[in-house]
């Protein structure tokens, strides 16, 4: 039995939901169908769920109410275009509308509601048609399914008991349309997970029904070594670790969410990404171990946003203790981090730079000063990251030496540098201004000569 999941860009429209269909229905292992909302049909369109957020906004401040309009007319579309009954479509504004007027006294949670709507319609009217087409099927509300997470609004975790509960899935009969993106809380919230996250649900469902393989359909023949909007027509990878696609994208590959990776790694049930719109192209296999037929780096990944904080303070490295008061600080605040790169008397701590106001910024400035007695601190805004990965850079001499001269030759000034404890990745941090340069850069080092 396979889980199939359909990103945005497949449930764009009803032409692309046709294909929809005829991929599932060519195979009888395709049982469990994750669906997100509908995405952009053409570069400048709005994904759903970013009409969902300007939705939110509307109703939180008693605007008007053209964006309702508009998402439920890309429903409206998609149900005229295959021909499923008005009345589906009436239930799904009907139903959106009352989401839109239900209670707003915690915001985090109504948004979560609002965006969840989303991929809740989406599945019911793929259902619909599915029905339609004269095939078995149903929507499943992921409540009577048991996929219960964590409280964490826009940011939800599975919690472990889910698993057992999906497991019932697999005694159902015919095919199930499964929206992606949300769960409940025990208390029986709605709760989102991040942004992108139909592929976790995809996966914590071919985890719990114990799948065969978690099929991921997008928009691109494969995963390719570098991101298609950096390079163009990019060398594209057949076979990755599980590990190294986390890092990946965990570092920029959006073609698949990082979290979507630990459910099927646990259950050892390969991910295969694949073309919606080319389904007979191989794709690309996520799998515990692979024969390394490539160079030393499989990918190279990158992200804008970050900052550092740099602190330094003479014989730091005698003073016990002064990394975690570094990091209790930032707790203190909220604060996440995503890199510690440190030298004998310095250290850096590399954060996603939404996260730190003006305001934050100063009082963390003056606490480190004040009760770590720093001899210098610097926050650094607007750096990029690039990730290079490779499970053959273990074994491989010089692929740093070799990515700092293509970043040297492209004039780019490398700000930062961390060799990443697992072995299979390295960090280059650089200014924003020259990400772009630097990915070809280090491209054309490793895949083009
Ligand atoms: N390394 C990469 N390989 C393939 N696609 C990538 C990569 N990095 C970024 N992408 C982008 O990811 C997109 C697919 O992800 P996404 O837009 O989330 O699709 P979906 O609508 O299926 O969820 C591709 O169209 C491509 O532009
Ligand atoms: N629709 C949600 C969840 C998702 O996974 O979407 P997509 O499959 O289009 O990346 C979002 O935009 O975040």
């Amino acid at each position: 039995m396979k889980v199939v999941k359909f990103g945005g860009t497949s449930v764009a429209s009803g032409q692309q939901i046709e294909k929809v269909f005829q991929i599932v229905t060519s195979d009888p292992e395709r049982k469990i169908v994750v669906v997100s909302a509908p995405g952009k049909r053409f570069k400048e369109d709005i994904k759903v769920t970013d009409l969902l957020i300007s939705c939110v906004e509307q109703y939180m401040n008693g605007e008007g109410k053209d964006v309702y309009q508009a998402v439920v007319k890309r429903y409206e579309e998609i149900a005229e275009y295959l021909g499923v009954a008005r009345d589906v479509v009436d239930r799904i504004s009907m139903d959106l509308l009352e989401v839109l007027h239900g209670d707003k006294s915690n915001p985090a949670r109504f948004r979560d509601a609002v965006l969840a709507s989303g991929e809740d319609n989406c599945a019911k009217l793929v259902a619909a048609y599915f029905q339609e087409m004269g095939v078995e099927s149903s929507y499943v509300n992921p409540k009577e399914a048991g996929l219960f997470v964590t409280d964490e609004p826009g940011n939800a975790q599975v919690l472990p008991e889910s698993y057992d509960n999906l497991r019932m899935l697999r005694d159902r009969s015919g095919i199930l349309i499964f929206p992606g993106f949300f769960g409940y809380s025990e208390e029986g919230a709605v709760v989102t997970f991040s942004r992108g996250g139909s592929d976790i649900t995809g996966s914590i469902l071919a985890n719990g029904a114990g799948a065969a393989v978690y099929e991921n359909f997008t928009d691109v023949d494969s995963v390719y070594c570098v991101n298609p909007n950096i390079v163009a027509q990019p060398k594209a990878i057949h076979e990755l670790t599980y590990r190294e696609m986390r890092e990946l994208s965990y570092a920029g590959f959006a073609v698949f969410h990082d979290e979507a990776l630990i459910p099927a790694f646990r259950a050892g049930i390969p991910v295969v990404i694949k073309n919606t719109n080319n389904p007979s192209a191989p794709g690309t296999r996520i799998l515990s171990e692979r024969v390394n037929k490539n160079g030393p780096v499989t990918g190279i990944a990158s992200d804008s946003g970050f900052c550092s904080i740099y602190v330094s303070k003479y014989l730091m490295n005698r003073e016990v203790g002064f990394g975690r008061r570094l990091l209790h600080i930032l707790e203190d605040h909220g604060l996440s981090y995503e890199h510690t790169p440190s030298g004998i008397d310095d250290i850096s701590v590399i954060l996603r730079q939404n996260q730190l106001d003006a305001e934050t910024e100063a009082q963390i400035i003056e606490r480190i000063q004040s009760e770590l007695h720093a001899d210098h601190v610097k926050v650094q805004r607007d750096l990029s990251m690039i990730m290079i990965v490779g499970e053959g850079m273990r074994q491989n001499v010089g692929t740093m030496a070799k990515a700092s001269a293509a970043l040297a030759q492209a004039g780019v000034n490398i700000e930062m540098i961390n060799q990443g404890s697992s072995e299979v990745s390295m960090m280059f941090g650089v200014k924003a201004h020259d990400e772009q340069k630097a990915v070809q850069a280090i491209y054309g080092a490793f895949f083009t000569k």
